[in-house]
């Protein structure tokens, strides 16, 4: 626990964990020793010999003194520890987090992350003010406890030499029966917490669908799991700590009748007897609380695996200086490969894009459009082949160059809760009026601000609810246009735009391919149509047919099908297998 605590505070925080660490286990040292001067002091007075009693006091008053000390000192230095926790554990996890490949980040990691960052920091702050001590104290305060029977009475001492496994065996039981049902909650919580965001995010899908009754199966089915796992977590719990305590009860038993057996046979006085009966009350008391402190705390050593489990994921290796970009604009993707799992998505993909051309990447749904697009702003790492942009492989790029030099306009256009003018200059903090006025025009938002009542400075509510989705992708076009990036990468949205909407984004996508390069996921015709390349994707990861739309036309292969049928049926969609 001691070590997984340490190493995800980083190195720097071991100094003030081990301080801690020391001054607890003299703290548990010092009751120990403080409560065996019981048996000489009661031993004194029984005899009369009140000098003795009163040095073996004045003793005891000595250690009782330290003993305070180091309480007070193992105190304070384990809440800073706990604040050191709770402040670094944020950083660390947060700075680990921008490492991390942006395809990692999806609606499951995020509600995991929520939960560790929340939950998960409380409960391993809360376990170094409050826990450790308890547990350190609860060992070394009964070992001392131990040596001092055993220089007192060497039997009893063998006895409680002996009761300590039995002790320990079913502390430990107790402890891993918490940690279980811990976990068992925790999963089950995950999966509810997941459920929820869902129901909520997804309402008018929900509604549109018939699902106005106020039930919904999944998050219905995920709760009253929820609450059957709590209830078996429960019992685990239970069950572990009944049978410590009984082992405790027990062990205590026997040595209460091991004492008597003694003293009856004359090998034990009984002054001795009831102080050092005294002194074995004091040994189990903080064992038995062991068992219920060690669960606790493997519910905090679960939270810091999982944290541990994200500081260990791999970032995407960044190197120190940024790539010569040797043509600017430009894409290649030289043989790639890529497979989320171990099913290849691309199957030894080649293409060219040069420098301010529009590419239209069309296929079949599932054909890998959307990742292509991805692998270009290196969501991912590709498995082997290279990707390529401004004529260098986008691992040699550091994150913020190739970040630099793309934008991205993804259907899924997330709007911050700020103000118009705000949303649009995130892609450029440091535009002048003229430009954020330019792209503004261009994309059809000069249009949008001259609707609303507060203008530029009218808020667009949290992901931006409060405007409609063909003006939250012009919002995103305008971010574009105002980055002025030499790649933009575009997915065209499916659902059908009002014209006034659409025509401000086709105007914009021709404008956008005047600077820059364009790829664009092409949903309209009149896109595929004004684009200097299209990439037919086919279904089994490679590039079925390539060219203009002309030459396709000639090739007379899918994607003239795929134009007839649009001719005919006024939507068009490429058909998967031929
Ligand atoms: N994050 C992910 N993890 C695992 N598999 C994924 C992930 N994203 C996409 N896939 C899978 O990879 C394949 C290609 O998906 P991609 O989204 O690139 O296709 P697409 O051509 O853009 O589809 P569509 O036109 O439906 O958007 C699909 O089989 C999809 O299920």
């Amino acid at each position: 626990m001691i070590r997984d605590l340490i190493r995800i505070l980083g190195p720097q925080h071991r100094g003030p964990v081990r301080a801690f660490l020391f001054w607890a286990i003299a703290y548990g040292v010092l009751q120990g020793i403080a409560v065996s001067f019981l048996v000489p002091v009661t031993r004194a007075l029984f005899e009369g010999d009140y000098p003795s009693a009163l040095r073996w006091l004045a003793a005891m008053a000595v250690a009782a003194l330290a003993c305070s000390t180091a309480h007070y000192v193992q105190a304070m230095k384990g809440f800073g520890v706990a604040l050191t926790a709770l402040r670094t554990m944020h950083l660390r996890i947060g700075d680990h987090l921008v490492t991390l490949p942006l395809g990692w980040f999806g609606p499951e990691t995020v509600a995991s992350t929520s939960q560790m960052a929340s939950k998960g920091t409380l409960s391993v702050g809360g376990a170094a003010a409050h826990l450790l001590t308890p547990v350190i104290t609860g060992i070394a305060s009964p070992a001392t406890i131990v040596v001092a029977v055993l220089f007192f009475d060497w039997r009893l001492g063998i006895a409680l030499l002996l009761a300590v496994p039995v002790i320990a065996a079913t502390s430990r039981f107790a402890a891993v029966m918490i940690s279980k049902g811990d976990d068992l909650a925790h999963e089950a919580a995950l999966v509810a917490t997941n459920r929820v965001l869902e129901y909520a995010r997804y309402q008018p899908v929900l509604r549109a669908f018939g699902r106005t009754s106020g039930t919904y199966t999944p998050l219905d089915d995920a709760i009253e799991n929820q609450q059957i796992v709590g209830r078996k977590g429960m019992a685990y719990s239970v069950f572990g700590m009944v049978v410590s305590g009984l082992a405790i009860q027990l062990c205590f038993s026997v040595l209460i009748s091991l004492g008597a057996y003694l003293a009856v046979g004359g090998n034990l006085d009984a002054v001795t007897l009831i102080a050092l009966l005294g002194l074995i009350a004091r040994f189990v008391q903080p064992i038995s609380e062991v068992g219920e402190f060690a669960g606790a705390l493997r519910m905090a050593r679960n939270e810091i695996r999982r944290m541990s489990a994200v500081l260990d994921l791999a970032p995407l290796p960044d190197p120190e200086e940024p790539a010569d970009l040797l043509e600017p604009g430009r894409i290649e993707f030289e043989d790639v490969h890529f497979g989320y799992t171990d099913a290849l998505v691309l199957d030894g993909v080649s293409f060219d894009v040069p420098a301010r051309s529009m590419t239209a990447l069309v296929g079949p749904s599932g054909s890998g459009k959307t990742t292509v697009t991805r692998l270009i702003a290196r969501f991912w790492d590709i498995g082997s082949g290279s990707v390529k942009v401004g004529g260098t492989d986008v691992r040699e790029h550091t994150t913020e160059q190739l970040m630099d030099q793309i934008a991205m306009v993804f259907q899924d256009v997330y709007l911050f809760d700020d103000t118009l003018r705000a949303n649009i200059l995130v892609g450029r903090e440091d535009a002048s009026d003229r430009h954020l006025a330019e792209a503004s025009r261009l994309a059809g938002v000069d249009e949008i601000v001259a609707r609303l009542p507060a203008g530029w400075d009218t808020r667009v509510g949290e992901g931006g609810t409060a405007l409609s989705g063909g003006e939250r992708q012009r919002i995103s076009i305008a971010r574009a246009l105002i980055k002025g990036s030499p790649i933009v990468l575009l997915d065209e949205a499916t659902a059908a735009l009002d014209p006034e909407n659409e025509q401000f984004v086709q105007q914009s996508i021709g404008h956008l391919a005047q600077t820059s390069t364009v790829i664009v996921i092409a949903h309209k015709l009149s896109t595929v149509t004004a684009a200097d390349q299209i990439l037919v994707l086919g279904s089994d990861g490679t590039i079925a047919e390539r060219g203009t739309h002309d030459s396709l036309l000639e090739q007379g292969g899918r994607y003239r099908d795929f134009w007839n049928s649009r001719k005919n049926a006024g939507g068009w969609k490429l058909v998967g297998n031929r």
